[in-house]
Protein backbone atom coordinates (compact mmCIF):
# COMPACT_ATOMS: atom_id res chain seq x y z
CA UNK A 1 0.00 0.00 0.00
CA UNK A 2 1.36 3.49 -0.54
CA UNK A 3 0.65 6.11 1.12
CA UNK A 4 3.35 8.83 2.64
CA UNK A 5 1.26 10.40 4.98
CA UNK A 6 0.51 8.30 8.82
CA UNK A 7 -2.97 6.73 9.19
CA UNK A 8 -4.90 8.87 11.32
CA UNK A 9 -6.91 5.47 12.34
CA UNK A 10 -6.63 2.03 12.29
CA UNK A 11 -9.73 -0.27 12.66
CA UNK A 12 -9.85 -4.42 12.03
CA UNK A 13 -13.60 -5.17 11.55
CA UNK A 14 -14.88 -9.15 12.10
CA UNK A 15 -16.49 -9.08 9.28
CA UNK A 16 -17.11 -7.41 5.55
CA UNK A 17 -20.92 -5.79 6.57
CA UNK A 18 -19.57 -4.40 9.14
CA UNK A 19 -16.35 -2.94 7.70
CA UNK A 20 -18.28 -1.41 5.03
CA UNK A 21 -20.33 0.15 7.59
CA UNK A 22 -17.56 1.25 9.05
CA UNK A 23 -15.80 2.51 6.48
CA UNK A 24 -18.84 4.64 5.39
CA UNK A 25 -19.11 6.19 9.06
CA UNK A 26 -15.70 7.11 8.69
CA UNK A 27 -15.99 8.61 5.40
CA UNK A 28 -18.95 10.98 6.22
CA UNK A 29 -17.13 12.00 9.57
CA UNK A 30 -13.97 13.39 7.31
CA UNK A 31 -11.65 10.67 7.09
CA UNK A 32 -10.77 9.95 3.88
CA UNK A 33 -10.95 5.53 4.09
CA UNK A 34 -10.67 2.79 2.33
CA UNK A 35 -11.64 -1.07 2.89
CA UNK A 36 -9.02 -3.76 2.35
CA UNK A 37 -10.40 -7.30 2.31
CA UNK A 38 -7.77 -8.71 4.60
CA UNK A 39 -4.19 -7.60 5.09
CA UNK A 40 -3.66 -6.29 1.24
CA UNK A 41 -0.71 -7.59 -0.82
CA UNK A 42 2.52 -5.57 -1.08
CA UNK A 43 1.64 -4.69 -4.68
CA UNK A 44 -1.64 -3.98 -4.37
CA UNK A 45 -1.26 0.29 -5.00
CA UNK A 46 -4.04 2.26 -2.55
CA UNK A 47 -5.04 5.93 -2.56
CA UNK A 48 -3.39 7.98 0.27
CA UNK A 49 -5.86 7.48 3.46
CA UNK A 50 -6.42 8.34 6.38
CA UNK A 51 -8.02 5.85 7.51
CA UNK A 52 -8.26 2.02 6.63
CA UNK A 53 -10.82 -0.41 7.79
CA UNK A 54 -8.80 -4.20 7.05
CA UNK A 55 -12.29 -6.25 6.80
CA UNK A 56 -11.58 -9.83 8.08
CA UNK A 57 -14.63 -12.96 8.12
CA UNK A 58 -13.25 -13.76 11.25
CA UNK A 59 -16.44 -13.20 13.72
CA UNK A 60 -17.08 -17.11 13.16
CA UNK A 61 -14.07 -18.76 12.78
CA UNK A 62 -12.28 -20.68 15.80
CA UNK A 63 -11.11 -17.76 18.18
CA UNK A 64 -7.67 -18.69 17.97
CA UNK A 65 -7.40 -18.24 14.04
CA UNK A 66 -9.22 -14.92 14.53
CA UNK A 67 -6.88 -13.67 17.09
CA UNK A 68 -4.10 -14.42 14.88
CA UNK A 69 -5.51 -12.62 11.51
CA UNK A 70 -6.22 -10.20 13.77
CA UNK A 71 -2.98 -9.37 15.61
CA UNK A 72 -1.27 -9.45 11.62
CA UNK A 73 -3.85 -6.73 10.41
CA UNK A 74 -3.15 -4.62 13.68
CA UNK A 75 0.65 -5.30 12.94
CA UNK A 76 -0.06 -3.69 9.62
CA UNK A 77 -2.06 -0.70 10.71
CA UNK A 78 0.40 0.10 13.40
CA UNK A 79 3.33 -0.06 10.86
CA UNK A 80 1.68 2.32 8.53
CA UNK A 81 1.05 4.67 11.13
CA UNK A 82 -2.10 4.29 12.91
CA UNK A 83 -1.65 4.83 16.77
CA UNK A 84 -5.29 3.82 17.67
CA UNK A 85 -6.63 0.93 16.18
CA UNK A 86 -9.90 0.41 16.72
CA UNK A 87 -11.45 -3.46 16.71
CA UNK A 88 -14.60 -3.23 14.90
CA UNK A 89 -17.47 -5.35 16.22
CA UNK A 90 -21.54 -6.01 15.47
CA UNK A 91 -23.46 -3.09 16.46
CA UNK A 92 -25.72 -6.28 18.19
CA UNK A 93 -22.56 -7.68 19.33
CA UNK A 94 -22.60 -10.92 17.43
CA UNK A 95 -20.66 -13.09 19.19
CA UNK A 96 -20.86 -16.83 20.91
CA UNK A 97 -19.43 -17.59 24.55
CA UNK A 98 -16.57 -18.77 23.02
CA UNK A 99 -15.61 -15.28 21.35
CA UNK A 100 -15.10 -14.36 19.64
CA UNK A 101 -15.02 -10.60 20.47
CA UNK A 102 -13.33 -11.59 24.35
CA UNK A 103 -10.27 -13.57 22.93
CA UNK A 104 -9.54 -11.21 20.37
CA UNK A 105 -10.12 -7.86 22.24
CA UNK A 106 -7.46 -9.64 24.95
CA UNK A 107 -4.95 -10.13 22.29
CA UNK A 108 -5.53 -6.49 20.62
CA UNK A 109 -5.28 -4.72 24.03
CA UNK A 110 -2.06 -6.44 25.42
CA UNK A 111 -0.33 -5.91 21.80
CA UNK A 112 -0.99 -2.62 22.30
CA UNK A 113 0.28 -2.29 25.73
CA UNK A 114 -3.25 -0.72 26.90
CA UNK A 115 -4.25 -1.24 30.40
CA UNK A 116 -7.84 -1.35 29.41
CA UNK A 117 -10.14 -1.39 26.55
CA UNK A 118 -12.97 0.60 26.43
CA UNK A 119 -16.06 -1.20 24.38
CA UNK A 120 -19.49 -0.05 23.32
CA UNK A 121 -21.57 -1.24 20.14
CA UNK A 122 -24.09 1.76 20.71
CA UNK A 123 -24.79 3.09 17.19
CA UNK A 124 -27.16 5.31 17.70
CA UNK A 125 -28.32 5.81 13.84
CA UNK A 126 -28.97 1.96 13.69
CA UNK A 127 -31.00 2.43 16.95
CA UNK A 128 -28.33 0.85 18.94
CA UNK A 129 -27.89 1.97 22.46
CA UNK A 130 -26.48 0.59 25.66
CA UNK A 131 -27.62 1.65 29.18
CA UNK A 132 -26.15 0.35 32.55
CA UNK A 133 -23.98 -2.41 29.91
CA UNK A 134 -27.46 -3.38 28.60
CA UNK A 135 -27.77 -3.15 24.82
CA UNK A 136 -30.95 -2.00 23.16
CA UNK A 137 -31.89 -2.56 19.61
CA UNK A 138 -34.51 -0.14 18.87
CA UNK A 139 -36.93 -0.69 22.45
CA UNK A 140 -36.02 -4.06 22.70
CA UNK A 141 -33.80 -5.72 24.73
CA UNK A 142 -31.41 -7.74 22.73
CA UNK A 143 -32.25 -10.92 24.03
CA UNK A 144 -36.02 -10.18 23.40
CA UNK A 145 -35.05 -8.50 19.03
CA UNK A 146 -34.96 -10.79 16.38
CA UNK A 147 -31.04 -10.96 17.36
CA UNK A 148 -32.08 -14.01 20.07
CA UNK A 149 -32.77 -15.89 16.52
CA UNK A 150 -29.34 -15.48 14.71
CA UNK A 151 -28.06 -18.38 12.57
CA UNK A 152 -24.92 -18.39 13.77
CA UNK A 153 -24.65 -16.62 17.30
CA UNK A 154 -28.03 -16.01 18.84
CA UNK A 155 -27.77 -13.41 21.23
CA UNK A 156 -29.68 -14.19 24.46
CA UNK A 157 -28.46 -11.89 27.36
CA UNK A 158 -28.90 -8.20 26.72
CA UNK A 159 -26.01 -7.24 29.65
CA UNK A 160 -22.76 -7.12 27.76
CA UNK A 161 -20.62 -6.65 31.02
CA UNK A 162 -22.13 -10.64 31.53
CA UNK A 163 -21.77 -11.48 27.70
CA UNK A 164 -18.18 -9.51 27.22
CA UNK A 165 -17.01 -11.78 30.72
CA UNK A 166 -17.79 -15.26 29.71
CA UNK A 167 -15.81 -14.72 26.80
CA UNK A 168 -12.49 -12.77 28.38
CA UNK A 169 -9.56 -13.57 30.39
CA UNK A 170 -10.10 -10.62 32.41
CA UNK A 171 -12.47 -9.33 34.69
CA UNK A 172 -14.75 -6.52 32.93
CA UNK A 173 -16.18 -3.15 34.19
CA UNK A 174 -19.18 -0.36 33.58
CA UNK A 175 -18.79 3.03 32.66
CA UNK A 176 -22.46 4.16 33.62
CA UNK A 177 -24.24 7.25 31.38
CA UNK A 178 -24.07 9.45 34.52
CA UNK A 179 -20.46 9.39 34.15
CA UNK A 180 -20.22 9.64 30.11
CA UNK A 181 -22.40 12.75 30.66
CA UNK A 182 -19.77 14.37 32.94
CA UNK A 183 -17.59 14.40 29.59
CA UNK A 184 -14.19 12.60 28.67
CA UNK A 185 -11.98 13.37 31.94
CA UNK A 186 -15.06 11.23 33.75
CA UNK A 187 -14.70 8.88 31.57
CA UNK A 188 -10.57 8.39 31.45
CA UNK A 189 -11.16 8.97 35.82
CA UNK A 190 -13.38 5.82 35.96
CA UNK A 191 -11.31 3.45 32.77
CA UNK A 192 -8.38 4.57 35.63
CA UNK A 193 -10.47 3.62 38.53
CA UNK A 194 -11.43 0.26 36.79
CA UNK A 195 -7.67 -0.30 35.35
CA UNK A 196 -7.18 -0.08 39.36
CA UNK A 197 -9.87 -2.46 39.84
CA UNK A 198 -7.90 -4.97 37.47
CA UNK A 199 -10.25 -4.76 34.77
CA UNK A 200 -9.31 -5.29 31.42
CA UNK A 201 -12.46 -4.09 29.52
CA UNK A 202 -14.99 -1.36 30.23
CA UNK A 203 -18.44 -1.54 28.69
CA UNK A 204 -19.47 2.07 27.55
CA UNK A 205 -22.67 3.31 27.98
CA UNK A 206 -24.06 5.14 24.56
CA UNK A 207 -27.57 6.55 23.73
CA UNK A 208 -27.16 9.17 21.55
CA UNK A 209 -24.14 10.47 19.32
CA UNK A 210 -23.24 13.29 21.36
CA UNK A 211 -21.98 10.76 24.35
CA UNK A 212 -20.07 8.40 21.37
CA UNK A 213 -18.46 11.96 20.73
CA UNK A 214 -17.42 12.02 24.62
CA UNK A 215 -16.18 8.57 24.64
CA UNK A 216 -13.77 9.28 20.96
CA UNK A 217 -12.45 12.45 22.85
CA UNK A 218 -11.73 10.23 25.97
CA UNK A 219 -9.86 7.33 23.99
CA UNK A 220 -8.33 9.41 20.88
CA UNK A 221 -4.95 8.93 22.58
CA UNK A 222 -5.36 5.58 24.05
CA UNK A 223 -3.76 3.26 21.44
CA UNK A 224 -7.01 0.47 21.54
CA UNK A 225 -10.35 0.28 21.56
CA UNK A 226 -13.68 -1.68 20.63
CA UNK A 227 -17.14 -0.57 18.97
CA UNK A 228 -19.15 -0.83 16.19
CA UNK A 229 -19.82 2.47 13.87
CA UNK A 230 -20.76 4.58 16.56
CA UNK A 231 -17.65 5.04 18.48
CA UNK A 232 -15.99 4.63 15.58
CA UNK A 233 -17.93 7.94 14.62
CA UNK A 234 -16.71 9.49 18.22
CA UNK A 235 -13.13 8.67 17.19
CA UNK A 236 -13.29 9.95 13.63
CA UNK A 237 -14.79 13.52 14.79
CA UNK A 238 -11.71 13.45 17.86
CA UNK A 239 -9.61 13.01 14.92
CA UNK A 240 -11.32 15.33 12.46
CA UNK A 241 -11.32 18.04 15.43
CA UNK A 242 -7.47 17.59 15.84
CA UNK A 243 -6.93 18.20 12.25
CA UNK A 244 -6.03 14.74 11.15
CA UNK A 245 -8.78 14.47 8.60
CA UNK A 246 -9.71 15.61 4.75
CA UNK A 247 -12.11 18.08 4.29
CA UNK A 248 -13.50 16.41 1.35
CA UNK A 249 -13.44 12.99 2.33
CA UNK A 250 -17.10 12.10 1.45
CA UNK A 251 -16.04 13.76 -2.05
CA UNK A 252 -14.03 10.64 -2.96
CA UNK A 253 -15.53 9.81 -6.32
CA UNK A 254 -17.23 5.94 -7.01
CA UNK A 255 -16.36 7.06 -10.47
CA UNK A 256 -17.35 6.28 -13.66
CA UNK A 257 -20.39 4.24 -14.35
CA UNK A 258 -19.41 0.19 -14.14
CA UNK A 259 -22.60 -0.24 -16.33
CA UNK A 260 -22.81 -4.07 -17.18
CA UNK A 261 -25.61 -6.45 -15.19
CA UNK A 262 -26.69 -6.68 -11.77
CA UNK A 263 -28.29 -9.05 -9.63
CA UNK A 264 -28.64 -9.41 -5.53
CA UNK A 265 -28.09 -12.14 -3.44
CA UNK A 266 -29.15 -13.08 0.32
CA UNK A 267 -28.25 -14.98 2.59
CA UNK A 268 -29.16 -13.03 5.67
CA UNK A 269 -32.02 -14.28 7.29
CA UNK A 270 -32.68 -11.22 10.15
CA UNK A 271 -36.33 -9.77 9.60
CA UNK A 272 -34.85 -6.49 8.12
CA UNK A 273 -33.78 -9.11 5.29
CA UNK A 274 -36.56 -11.38 5.15
CA UNK A 275 -38.86 -7.98 4.20
CA UNK A 276 -36.55 -6.71 1.75
CA UNK A 277 -36.84 -9.82 -0.10
CA UNK A 278 -40.48 -9.81 -0.23
CA UNK A 279 -40.47 -6.21 -1.47
CA UNK A 280 -38.06 -6.74 -3.89
CA UNK A 281 -40.63 -9.42 -5.34
CA UNK A 282 -42.26 -7.11 -6.58
CA UNK A 283 -40.07 -5.38 -8.59
CA UNK A 284 -38.01 -8.07 -10.42
CA UNK A 285 -37.40 -11.92 -10.65
CA UNK A 286 -36.55 -13.71 -7.11
CA UNK A 287 -35.49 -17.21 -6.91
CA UNK A 288 -35.90 -18.58 -3.36
CA UNK A 289 -33.18 -21.09 -2.92
CA UNK A 290 -34.18 -24.59 -1.33
CA UNK A 291 -31.60 -24.38 1.22
CA UNK A 292 -32.70 -28.07 2.04
CA UNK A 293 -31.21 -28.92 -1.68
CA UNK A 294 -28.59 -26.70 -1.39
CA UNK A 295 -27.09 -29.38 1.38
CA UNK A 296 -27.89 -32.17 -0.38
CA UNK A 297 -27.12 -31.66 -3.95
CA UNK A 298 -25.25 -28.08 -4.23
CA UNK A 299 -23.75 -28.12 -7.80
CA UNK A 300 -27.42 -28.91 -9.21
CA UNK A 301 -29.05 -25.97 -6.98
CA UNK A 302 -26.20 -23.61 -8.24
CA UNK A 303 -26.64 -24.47 -11.89
CA UNK A 304 -30.60 -23.85 -11.95
CA UNK A 305 -30.19 -20.54 -10.06
CA UNK A 306 -27.53 -19.58 -12.76
CA UNK A 307 -29.74 -20.49 -15.76
CA UNK A 308 -32.50 -18.53 -13.84
CA UNK A 309 -30.68 -15.65 -13.72
CA UNK A 310 -28.78 -15.93 -17.09
CA UNK A 311 -32.06 -15.95 -18.80
CA UNK A 312 -33.25 -12.51 -17.29
CA UNK A 313 -30.22 -10.47 -16.21
CA UNK A 314 -30.19 -9.07 -19.90
CA UNK A 315 -33.86 -7.45 -19.38
CA UNK A 316 -32.81 -6.28 -15.65
CA UNK A 317 -31.78 -7.14 -11.79
CA UNK A 318 -32.60 -10.29 -10.62
CA UNK A 319 -32.28 -11.81 -6.84
CA UNK A 320 -31.42 -14.83 -5.77
CA UNK A 321 -32.10 -15.71 -1.74
CA UNK A 322 -31.64 -18.58 0.91
CA UNK A 323 -33.37 -16.67 3.55
CA UNK A 324 -35.96 -18.13 5.42
CA UNK A 325 -37.73 -17.66 8.54
CA UNK A 326 -36.02 -18.73 11.81
CA UNK A 327 -38.13 -22.06 12.00
CA UNK A 328 -36.72 -23.38 8.60
CA UNK A 329 -33.35 -22.00 9.30
CA UNK A 330 -33.77 -24.19 13.05
CA UNK A 331 -35.12 -26.89 11.16
CA UNK A 332 -32.49 -27.82 8.70
CA UNK A 333 -29.36 -26.43 11.35
CA UNK A 334 -31.25 -29.63 13.81
CA UNK A 335 -30.88 -31.80 10.82
CA UNK A 336 -26.97 -30.94 9.38
CA UNK A 337 -26.16 -28.67 12.57
CA UNK A 338 -25.51 -24.87 12.49
CA UNK A 339 -22.27 -24.79 11.28
CA UNK A 340 -22.20 -26.96 8.57
CA UNK A 341 -25.45 -25.87 7.03
CA UNK A 342 -24.11 -21.99 7.03
CA UNK A 343 -21.03 -22.81 5.44
CA UNK A 344 -22.78 -24.77 3.07
CA UNK A 345 -25.19 -22.03 2.00
CA UNK A 346 -22.24 -19.69 1.95
CA UNK A 347 -20.37 -21.61 -0.41
CA UNK A 348 -23.30 -22.37 -2.71
CA UNK A 349 -24.22 -18.39 -2.78
CA UNK A 350 -20.82 -17.80 -3.42
CA UNK A 351 -20.57 -20.10 -6.36
CA UNK A 352 -23.68 -18.49 -7.47
CA UNK A 353 -21.66 -15.08 -7.00
CA UNK A 354 -18.88 -15.93 -8.91
CA UNK A 355 -20.81 -17.60 -12.32
CA UNK A 356 -22.83 -13.96 -11.92
CA UNK A 357 -19.86 -12.31 -12.82
CA UNK A 358 -18.66 -14.72 -15.15
CA UNK A 359 -22.27 -13.83 -17.13
CA UNK A 360 -21.84 -10.39 -17.31
CA UNK A 361 -22.84 -9.20 -13.82
CA UNK A 362 -20.26 -5.72 -12.85
CA UNK A 363 -22.65 -4.26 -10.10
CA UNK A 364 -23.87 -6.83 -7.02
CA UNK A 365 -25.61 -6.32 -4.18
CA UNK A 366 -24.89 -8.72 -0.96
CA UNK A 367 -27.63 -9.09 2.00
CA UNK A 368 -25.49 -10.59 4.86
CA UNK A 369 -22.31 -10.13 6.58
CA UNK A 370 -20.87 -14.26 6.51
CA UNK A 371 -22.43 -14.68 3.13
CA UNK A 372 -20.62 -10.91 2.20
CA UNK A 373 -17.29 -12.99 3.14
CA UNK A 374 -17.86 -15.84 1.19
CA UNK A 375 -18.75 -14.11 -2.05
CA UNK A 376 -16.08 -11.25 -1.80
CA UNK A 377 -13.31 -13.72 -0.85
CA UNK A 378 -14.43 -16.03 -3.94
CA UNK A 379 -14.49 -13.17 -5.88
CA UNK A 380 -11.18 -12.82 -5.02
CA UNK A 381 -11.57 -8.82 -4.56
CA UNK A 382 -9.05 -7.35 -2.56
CA UNK A 383 -9.98 -3.55 -1.12
CA UNK A 384 -12.91 -1.16 -2.03
CA UNK A 385 -13.07 2.99 -2.31
CA UNK A 386 -16.78 4.05 -0.11
CA UNK A 387 -18.82 5.79 -1.90
CA UNK A 388 -22.04 7.02 -1.13
CA UNK A 389 -24.54 6.13 1.27
CA UNK A 390 -27.44 3.82 0.38
CA UNK A 391 -28.72 3.48 3.72
CA UNK A 392 -27.48 3.92 7.15
CA UNK A 393 -24.76 1.56 7.72
CA UNK A 394 -24.28 0.43 3.62
CA UNK A 395 -22.11 2.66 1.14
CA UNK A 396 -21.75 1.49 -2.35
CA UNK A 397 -18.31 0.07 -3.00
CA UNK A 398 -15.84 0.59 -5.59
CA UNK A 399 -13.54 -2.33 -6.40
CA UNK A 400 -10.14 -1.26 -6.26
CA UNK A 401 -6.81 -3.28 -7.41
CA UNK A 402 -9.12 -5.31 -10.14
CA UNK A 403 -8.49 -4.54 -13.97
CA UNK A 404 -12.78 -4.30 -14.23
CA UNK A 405 -14.29 -2.29 -11.36
CA UNK A 406 -17.56 -3.82 -9.57
CA UNK A 407 -20.14 -2.20 -7.97
CA UNK A 408 -20.99 -3.95 -4.14
CA UNK A 409 -23.43 -3.13 -1.70
CA UNK A 410 -22.13 -4.93 1.42
CA UNK A 411 -25.70 -5.07 3.52
CA UNK A 412 -25.59 -6.18 7.13
CA UNK A 413 -28.61 -8.42 7.57
CA UNK A 414 -30.30 -5.91 10.16
CA UNK A 415 -30.21 -2.36 7.73
CA UNK A 416 -31.85 -0.68 5.51
CA UNK A 417 -35.78 -0.55 4.80
CA UNK A 418 -38.27 -2.26 3.03
CA UNK A 419 -37.09 -1.02 -0.15
CA UNK A 420 -33.07 -1.13 0.04
CA UNK A 421 -32.52 -3.57 -3.29
CA UNK A 422 -34.30 -1.09 -5.24
CA UNK A 423 -32.40 2.30 -3.75
CA UNK A 424 -28.88 -0.02 -3.66
CA UNK A 425 -29.35 -0.68 -8.05
CA UNK A 426 -30.62 2.99 -8.67
CA UNK A 427 -27.69 4.51 -7.26
CA UNK A 428 -25.25 1.23 -8.29
CA UNK A 429 -24.74 2.44 -12.73
N1 LIG B 1 -32.22 -21.04 4.69
C1 LIG B 1 -31.15 -21.07 5.54
N2 LIG B 1 -31.08 -22.00 6.53
C2 LIG B 1 -30.01 -22.02 7.37
N3 LIG B 1 -28.97 -21.16 7.33
C3 LIG B 1 -29.02 -20.22 6.36
C4 LIG B 1 -30.08 -20.13 5.43
N4 LIG B 1 -29.81 -19.07 4.59
C5 LIG B 1 -28.65 -18.55 5.00
N5 LIG B 1 -28.16 -19.22 6.04
C6 LIG B 1 -26.92 -18.97 6.79
O1 LIG B 1 -27.23 -18.03 7.82
C7 LIG B 1 -26.08 -17.21 8.06
C8 LIG B 1 -26.49 -15.75 7.88
O2 LIG B 1 -25.43 -14.96 8.36
P1 LIG B 1 -25.04 -13.56 7.67
O3 LIG B 1 -24.81 -13.76 6.20
O4 LIG B 1 -23.93 -12.98 8.45
O5 LIG B 1 -26.36 -12.69 7.81
P2 LIG B 1 -26.61 -11.52 8.91
O6 LIG B 1 -25.94 -10.31 8.33
O7 LIG B 1 -28.09 -11.39 8.94
O8 LIG B 1 -25.99 -11.95 10.19
C9 LIG B 1 -25.02 -17.62 7.03
O9 LIG B 1 -24.13 -18.56 7.57
C10 LIG B 1 -25.87 -18.30 5.94
O10 LIG B 1 -25.15 -19.24 5.19
O1 LIG C 1 -24.30 -3.98 12.76
C1 LIG C 1 -23.10 -3.67 12.58
O2 LIG C 1 -22.39 -3.03 13.37
C2 LIG C 1 -22.37 -4.13 11.36
O3 LIG C 1 -22.83 -3.65 10.19
C3 LIG C 1 -22.27 -5.62 11.40
O4 LIG C 1 -21.25 -6.10 11.85
C4 LIG C 1 -23.43 -6.44 10.96
O5 LIG C 1 -23.08 -7.78 10.86
P1 LIG C 1 -24.05 -8.70 9.97
O6 LIG C 1 -23.59 -10.09 10.16
O7 LIG C 1 -23.90 -8.22 8.57
O8 LIG C 1 -25.44 -8.45 10.47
Amino acid sequence: MTTAKPLALGCVADDYTGASDLANTLTKAGLRTIQTIGVPASDLSLPEVDAVVVALKSRSIPADEAVARSREADTWLRERGASHVMFKVCSTFDSTDAGNIGPVADALREAAGEAIALVTPAFPETGRSVYQGNLFVGALPLNESPLKDHPLNPMRDANLVRVLARQSRHGVGLVDIATVTKGPEAVSARLGALTAEGKGAAIADAIFDHDLETLGRAIVSKTFSVGASGLGLGLARALVADGRGTRDAAGAAIGDPVGGHAACLAGSCSQATLGQVAAAEALMPVLRLDAGRLLSEPDAVVAEALAFARERIGQGPVLIASSAEPEAVRALQSRHGSEAAGHAVEAALSAIAEGLVAAGVRRLVIAGGETSGACVDRLSLRAFLVGPEIAAGVPVLRTAGRPEPLLLALKSGNFGGPDFFARALDMMQ
